[in-house]
């Protein structure tokens, strides 16, 4: 425990008592001063004649099996005419009471004034106008010389966003106001004015009043017993904060913490160049006030964010609209790269994908680009955004020539497994001045004399304004978007392909089925198809009884045509002829060209009368057939046969062919039926 601990503020006074609350076992030098009661001489008083026995006997029983009281006591002595209060906690293997007079200013006043301020706090729209109220509000509450908010960056350097100054007062007679303390408003306090150990301290105990820093402290007695009073409010400062308070020139402070939801978000102060007496309840009230505007900034801070994500959302109509009509990374990027250079308060933005860079606004060189995707792309494996505001510095980016460009904001896109895309964001330098009210580490001592209310001033170069925590969100989000819009257009892409091939396909699988069904001149069956065809008769014929017959047939004199006109005008023959026929036939008969200028017709459902009858009118319609260059008429020679039980296609075609013979020696353009099996 350090020395200063055992000391304590002479505004109020503390008892120490045992774990039972029972007897005192030490007290601040100030009980009998403060309280006007008279003490027993060389020895520890009880603690009822203190507190009275009522008081004490109401302490040790509500602090049974508690830390500490719910809330604070009040009491009356009978020697002094204000009231106090008293907090009672345990402390170790103590118990503490902080003892303070109450002043007379009316409670009942006050609860409304800081009721009315509240709900004032509670209508303010902006961090602004809601921290100048705070610090106005409490100003009013406190009557201290100067008010302020400072607000901790990311490295715990102190800037000042609000203060209020007293309204100045002349004494009587004299010329100059009292109480004049410097405006910090904008200044800066360096990290190392705020220690982790007093920001620990804050975080437990939220508030800080010290009424006169110069103040004589009053000891504990006796000396021997060891308690610690590090959750005191009347601890005496430490010795260096007193002499920080002094070369701030402040003798009266009042400090209270300002939690956010990730750590301290800043502190309010209350200075006053003079000694600077605060009642609890005023003190209290005021750390009511801190709260609530605490809690409020918050929510206003939460909603400008959910606001600015909200806008991001809305540019995201990448993934359903590029569901419907995919667009590529280079269509995207064209139509997209301004709204998000704006999003983003970047002067440039690049998109890297597959070795292809896109860029629009400012930008380094796309070979510099590219090279500064291998190095992040190696340095940098996991998933969310890299940044620095400072690219001279940065060790990734310090040898590469970004230009005028001092912040990168990079967001991987893994539309690749292998080989991740990048967005990116550049923003320039941004000159600033610093002015710091505590001379920071990183300033060298001024060059002349300054007054105390001077400022030292340092100029920032080399550094881009900073990636804010809800930029960097955004920028997922934007990245998950862009990866899924850029992973559709490939799938559509490949589909596309797919497709084109899956056709390609159909076609030589068409191709080759003609090929093999379709005789190439005449277009129609060929023998392997008709083969088919009869085969299939057969069986439906065997299993159902369902005669069938087989007209052969075969152009008469062909050979003179090919010789007298040449073999065109005798392939144009074959076409027509098998057109002529084939347009002939019911839908269920089918040709086919069984070799050279013979033709199969397959006719179903047909006996040997109506073979017979086909065949007739077969005959009769190709002797109308005309072809150009042929003056003969074309005449056939038909061989028919019916269906007989036992039959295979060789038994059925050899009875054609042998009928077919039969015509052609018979004089040919003519029928001939052969009806019973031929003899082997
Ligand atoms: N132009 C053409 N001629 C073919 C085709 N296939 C076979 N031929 C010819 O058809 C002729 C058939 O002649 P032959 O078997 O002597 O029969 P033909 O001259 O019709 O006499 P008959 O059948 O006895 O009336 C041959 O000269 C074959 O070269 C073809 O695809 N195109």
């Amino acid at each position: 425990m350090s020395k200063h601990h055992s000391l304590l503020q002479s505004f109020g006074a503390l008892l120490v008592l045992d774990a039972d609350s029972r007897r005192i076992q030490a007290m601040s030098s100030n009980v009998a001063v403060l309280l006007g009661i008279s003490l027993p001489n060389g020895r520890l008083p009880t603690l009822s004649s203190v507190l009275g026995k009522r008081l004490g006997q109401r302490v040790r029983y509500e602090l049974q099996g508690q830390q500490r009281l719910p809330g604070p006591l009040t009491f009356k002595c009978p020697a002094r005419p204000n009231r106090f209060q008293l907090h009672a906690y345990r402390a170790g293997s103590h118990v503490l009471i902080e003892i303070e007079p109450l002043h007379t200013l009316g409670k009942q006043r006050l609860l409304g004034t800081v009721n009315e301020r509240l709900m004032r706090l509670a209508e303010a729209t902006h961090q602004e106008e809601l921290l100048d109220y705070l610090v106005i509000a409490v100003q009013q509450l406190t009557g201290h010389d100067r008010v302020s908010v400072c607000h901790f960056d990311s490295d715990w350097h102190g800037i000042i966003v609000a203060g209020s100054l007293a309204t100045e007062r002349a004494l009587p007679g004299a010329e100059l106001p009292v109480g004049r303390l410097p405006d910090l408003l904008g200044q800066r306090f360096p990290a190392k004015d705020f220690p982790i150990a007093l920001r620990r301290s804050y975080e437990r105990h939220p508030v800080r009043l010290i009424q006169d820093v110069m103040a004589p402290c009053e000891h504990l007695l006796p000396k021997e017993v060891a308690v610690d009073v590090s959750d005191c409010f009347l601890r005496a400062p430490a010795p260096e904060r007193q002499q920080y308070l002094q070369r701030l020139g402040v003798r009266g402070a009042l400090s209270v913490a300002m939690q956010g939801d990730a750590g301290l978000w800043g502190l309010l102060f209350c200075h006053s160049a003079s000694a600077h007496p605060v009642t609890p309840p005023v003190r209290d009230a005021v750390r009511t006030l801190v709260q609530m505007a605490t809690q409020r900034l918050l929510l206003l801070r939460a909603r400008q964010e959910a606001r600015y994500l909200q806008r991001v959302q809305d540019s995201l109509v990448l993934s359903t609209n590029n569901r419907l009509k995919p667009q590529g990374p280079y269509q995207l990027f064209t139509e997209h790269a301004d709204t998000w250079r704006s999003l983003f308060r970047a002067n440039g933005v690049a998109l890297w994908v597959k070795g292809s860079v896109y860029q629009s606004g400012n930008t380094p060189k796309p070979e510099v680009i590219s090279q500064l995707v291998t190095r992040i792309e190696k340095a940098h494996v996991h998933s969310g955004p890299w940044c620095t505001q400072e690219t001279a510095k940065e060790p990734l980016t310090s040898s590469l020539d970004l230009l005028e460009q001092s912040g990168v904001l990079a967001v991987p896109l893994p539309t690749d497994p292998t080989q991740r895309g990048w967005l990116m964001f550049f923003r320039p330098e941004q000159v600033e001045t610093l002015y710091w009210a505590m001379q920071p580490s990183s300033v060298p001592l001024p060059p002349m004399m300054m007054s105390p209310s001077d400022a030292w001033c340092e100029e920032v170069t080399g550094k881009s304004e900073a990636w804010q925590r809800v930029e960097r969100l955004a920028a997922m989000d934007l990245g998950e978007d862009l990866t899924l819009a850029i992973s559709a257009y490939e799938i559509s892409t490949l589909n596309m392909h797919l497709e084109r091939e899956r056709k390609a396909l159909a076609e030589a699988n068409q191709r080759l089925k003609q090929l093999a069904h379709f005789d190439p001149l005449t277009q129609v069956w060929n023998r392997y198809r008709i083969e088919q065809a009869i085969d299939a008769e057969l069986v439906a014929a065997k299993r159902y009884g369902a005669a069938f017959s087989v007209l052969l047939f075969d152009v008469d004199h062909f050979k003179q045509i090919n010789d007298t006109l040449g073999h065109s005008v005798g392939d144009d023959v074959l076409i027509s002829l098998a057109r002529l026929v084939e347009g002939s036939l019911r839908g269920c008969d089918h040709l086919g060209r069984w070799g050279g200028e013979e033709f199969v017709v397959l006719a179903t459902h047909s006996n040997m009368e109506a073979a017979e009858g086909l065949a007739e009118r077969l005959r009769g319609l190709v002797a109308t057939l005309e072809v150009n260059g042929l003056v003969q008429p074309i005449t056939v020679s038909i061989g028919v046969t019916v269906w007989q039980p036992d039959d295979s296609c060789k038994t059925i075609i050899a009875r054609a062919d042998a009928a077919m013979y039969r015509a052609k020696r018979n004089g040919r353009n003519r029928v001939e039926i052969t009806k019973k099996a031929l003899q082997e």
